[in-house]
């Protein structure tokens, strides 16, 4: 019988990693062409690039999980055949992705286990907390090890999702977007932490990232990716935003920022009467939501993720039944059926749009088309679909909405994160007759461009007078664009201010539960 063996705990120095010339090629699509990138030990690298540029197609290939068509990946000068996350785990190389992988019913310690490669059958555990608690006293963040995932604020799950790469004794940490879920004060915390780590040269990371101020304040170089081919390479303190900006782009010029116009005649378009929603466990998720959105008007709804936010808006686009409570669209009774939506002309743009909003293995086409399959021209009586039609209308909002997807046909799963985002805004933004517009972190894991882009769409609907309810946990992006701000915590509407009334301390205050 197998019994476990703890993880060994030795600060070894970290390897250096160099990437020679890698392609990767999907069929005839090219989406990394023969890049080349060092992580120097102990460096902070950021590896930047737009949307579908090839970032995690290069880590997934050092990480095994992609063969490469053709290249090398070097381990301290060696090449190494990494055919899994395993292999890349026995020269040192450890991955941290954008969403937690930790099971929640379980507790930190039975997490950190369960993470080792050798999974044993049997545990001794009161040796296995012997040796976690000896390793916690010496990792850069300590957590409690006995407590429940399910009670762990996201910070301290990023932290656990780091933790579990060190118990591993992973010498290079390869972070994909890690602070996607985080408030800007518990990103700057984690990667502070990181920064500490790679300074003492106990680590070296390359991280993924979107937001240049992570990039500027906690990073040494920058490998830069544009259309799957290297666009540059630079020292942070020889660089200003301006320039990597410009390596990502190329000479694409920004877009006109659009400013709100005053809206005449507001009317109520969205309003919820002491909505409540209960959780998947029969909790209570939402607590007697009142509210209104009316014409013209951005209503933004903070707060830190898991307070309620991602079942009003499942309520809201028919993913979840509601408990009690009324909403009404245009003063009628809704339902949020598909029938409905069409009629009140509701749009949503769900968080996770992969899960939530698409089907993975049909064409991007086919997704486009979701919503209009069977209205003319896409469809005749229909139930007579075009396909012609619906692949046309596909190219033309892939150009519009600049989706990189190597062409309408490819099914939308095997597209990047970002540009999954993007199908889903062409097809819910494309409409000339929005009325409501939903959207819930509807920038997530999009890049500065991409982001400036659907705040300019969002905000141009709202100028045309659709009522948009925005639920964000990006405090910067709702105090940029909502007229009214709400604040949700522990299933309550607990906070309502004019955006431009509202205190940030208090906003602050009130999303953490005080
Ligand atoms: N399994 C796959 N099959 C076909 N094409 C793929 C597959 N995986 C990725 N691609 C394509 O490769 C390109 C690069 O994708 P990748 O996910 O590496 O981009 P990215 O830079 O990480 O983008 P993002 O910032 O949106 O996550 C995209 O055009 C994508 O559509």
């Amino acid at each position: 019988m197998k019994t476990a063996i703890a993880a060994p705990q030795i600060k070894t120095a970290p390897p250096e990693l160099e990437v020679i010339n890698l392609t990767k090629r999907f069929g005839s699509f090219t989406a990394l062409d023969q890049v080349s990138i060092k992580v120097t030990p102990g460096s902070f690298h950021a590896l930047l690039g737009e949307n579908g540029a090839g970032k995690s197609t290069l880590v997934k290939c050092i990480m095994g999980f992609y063969t490469p068509t053709s290249g090398e990946v070097l381990v301290d000068r060696q090449s190494r055949a990494i055919d899994s996350p395993k292999d890349a785990h026995h020269f040192g190389l450890g991955m941290v992705y954008q969403h937690f992988t930790s099971v929640p019913a379980m507790t930190v310690a039975e997490n950190l286990v369960l993470s080792r490669y050798d999974s044993p059958q049997w545990i001794n555990w009161k040796a296995e907390y012997d040796r976690l608690d000896a390793f916690m006293a010496t990792s850069p963040f300590q957590i409690d090890l006995r407590t429940p995932i399910s009670q762990l604020a996201a910070g301290q799950k990023q932290k656990l999702e780091i933790l579990k790469q060190l118990y591993l004794n992973s010498r290079v940490l390869i972070l994909d977007e890690p602070t996607s879920v985080l408030t800007p004060d518990e990103a700057d915390e984690v990667l502070g932490l990181l920064r500490e780590e790679v300074t003492a040269g106990h680590l070296s990371v390359l991280m993924i990232s979107h937001k240049f101020r992570e990039v500027m304040a906690f990073t040494d170089e920058v490998t830069v990716l544009r259309k799957g081919k290297l666009a540059g390479h630079g020292y942070v303190r020889d660089l200003t935003v301006d320039d990597m900006a410009h390596m990502m782009l190329g000479e694409k010029t920004e877009a006109t920022p659009v400013e709100k116009v005053a809206i005449a005649d507001p009317r109520p378009v969205l309003e919820l009467k002491d909505l409540c929603a209960d959780r998947d466990n029969g909790l209570p998720a939402v607590c007697s939501a009142n509210l209104i959105v009316n014409s013209g008007e951005i209503v933004g709804i903070a707060g830190v993720s898991g307070n309620g936010q991602r079942e009003l808006v499942e309520v809201l686009a028919g993913q979840r039944p509601r408990h009690s409570g009324d909403i009404l669209v245009n003063g009628e009774p809704y339902q949020s059926t598909r029938k409905e939506m069409a009629r009140h002309q509701v749009y949503t743009l769900p968080e996770e749009p992969l899960r939530n909003a698409c089907v993975p293995h049909m064409s991007v086409a086919e997704n486009m088309a979701l919503r209009t399959f069977d209205c003319p021209p896409q469809a005749r009586r229909g139930w007579l679909l075009s396909l012609s039609n619906i692949r046309r209308m596909a190219e033309g909002l892939v150009k519009v909405f600049s989706v990189k997807t190597p062409s309408v046909d490819t099914p939308v799963g095997h597209l990047s994160g970002g540009n999954v985002q993007r199908t889903v805004l062409a097809r819910e933004l494309s409409s000339t007759n929005i009325n409501l517009l939903i959207a819930a972190n509807p920038c997530f894991g999009l890049d500065f461009s991409a982001v400036d882009y659907i705040h300019s769409q969002i905000l141009a609907a709202r100028n045309r007078g659709v009522a948009v309810l925005l639920v964000s946990e990006d405090l910067d992006e709702l105090l940029k664009l909502s007229d009214r701000i709400f604040v949700i915590s522990g299933g309550e509407l607990v906070y309502e201010s004019p955006t431009a009334a509202a205190d940030i301390k208090t906003l602050g205050h009130k999303m953490a539960g005080h």
